[in-house]
């Protein structure tokens, strides 16, 4: 086995770049970062996939988002379309997009674009009962990790779609970190202060079910999210094939969070790609010391994010790869 580079011997490596020291910022700790988990002063990241997880809730029927849950099948098919921001973006900078039914309500949707991996006709209303059983919970982690490990990639972006999953996200959040369900409760959707409260109380409800603490697994298991828990799966096995994990907004760190409590080591590999304006997803980068790159004002979800910011990652590592030393190219250092 190679030895493990030292943060001094990549540091080192930056600083003989022709540039003055320190000069691009957090592209030099972003660089540093894919060269630690390549393990190389050359890193390579020039391939990258989307994997976009659908689902549905059951908690939806509750009245959680501005949307009604047919969408999230529509958006599937807008995803199969080509149609989607996520479509745009990721054709935009030449990312590859699979879409994952893990379980949208209603007939399997039949296209020969879309991956099945259906945990069922949607979960649970957790707002009554536990989200999913246990084996769909490790059916959901196993299938993620093998879709993660699927095809020829240097790095991944992850995105989601199902109506609802803010809920689910900010239940799963409030059970496995300090921070509290209101703090974490935002507008999704775009809930209006009626549409607000009434989405804090249904999710209160749903919170007093369970005791105030929960493991992430059983946290997955009662507030769900096939989709947030295929997708943790996926970061895992991602992490673990070399692949770089790029993070999108708060649905996404949700699955990354869980990902990291499962695997501590997948750590290594995710990018916090930017923060989103739902109302949780500032604070929980701070739980987790993470300063995402991007703060546009987005609050979409599908990968949107973290397509954005692939031109930035590829971008490091070309930096540290491509870029010619002090010595290489003849100039001069500092005096
Ligand atoms: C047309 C449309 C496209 C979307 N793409 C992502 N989301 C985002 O919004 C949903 C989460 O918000 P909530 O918890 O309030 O339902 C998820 O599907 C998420 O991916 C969308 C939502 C809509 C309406
Ligand atoms: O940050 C996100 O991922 C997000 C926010 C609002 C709605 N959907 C997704």
């Amino acid at each position: 086995m190679a030895t493990q580079l030292t943060s001094k011997d990549i540091q080192a490596a930056i600083d003989m770049k022709t540039k003055p020291v320190g000069s691009l910022g957090r592209i030099e700790k972003l660089a540093a970062q894919i060269a630690g988990f390549q393990n190389t002063l050359t890193p390579r990241l020039e391939t990258c996939g989307l994997i976009l997880f659908a689902g549905d809730h059951g908690i939806a029927r509750e009245g959680v988002s501005n949307y009604p849950q047919a969408v999230t099948r529509q958006m599937v098919q807008n995803f199969l379309t080509g149609g989607a921001a996520a479509n745009v973006f990721a054709r935009t900078n030449n990312v590859q997009v699979r879409v994952v039914d893990t379980g949208v309500y209603g007939e399997p949707i039949e296209h020969p674009g879309l991956i099945s991996r259906r945990l069922g006709d949607g979960t649970e209303n957790s707002a009554q009962k536990p989200a999913m059983s246990k084996p769909q919970l490790d059916m959901a982690l196993a299938s993620g990790a093998q879709l993660a490990g699927d095809g020829d990639f240097d790095a991944l972006c992850f995105g989601e779609m199902g109506i609802g999953n803010t809920s689910a996200a900010t239940l799963i959040l409030s059970k496995i970190t300090d921070e509290s369900l209101k703090s974490l409760t935002g507008r999704g959707t775009g809930l209006d202060d009626e549409g607000l409260r009434r989405k804090l109380s249904i999710l209160e409800r749903a919170a007093r079910r369970t005791p105030d603490r929960l493991s992430v697994e059983d946290a997955l298991l009662e507030y769900g999210g096939f989709e947030i828990a295929t997708m943790a799966g996926a970061m895992i096995g991602a992490a673990k094939k070399g692949r770089m994990v790029l993070v999108d907004g708060f649905i996404a760190t949700c699955a990354a969070y869980c990902a990291q409590r499962m695997d501590v080591s997948s750590r290594d590999a995710m990018i916090f790609t930017h923060v989103s304006n739902e109302a949780g997803h500032r604070l929980v980068c701070k739980t987790m010391y993470v300063e995402p790159l991007l703060d546009l004002g987005l609050r979409l979800g599908e990968g949107t994010g973290a397509l954005l910011a692939w031109p930035i990652v590829k971008s490091a590592a070309a930096m540290l790869r491509d870029m010619a030393s002090f010595s290489d190219a003849g100039v001069s250092g500092p005096a």
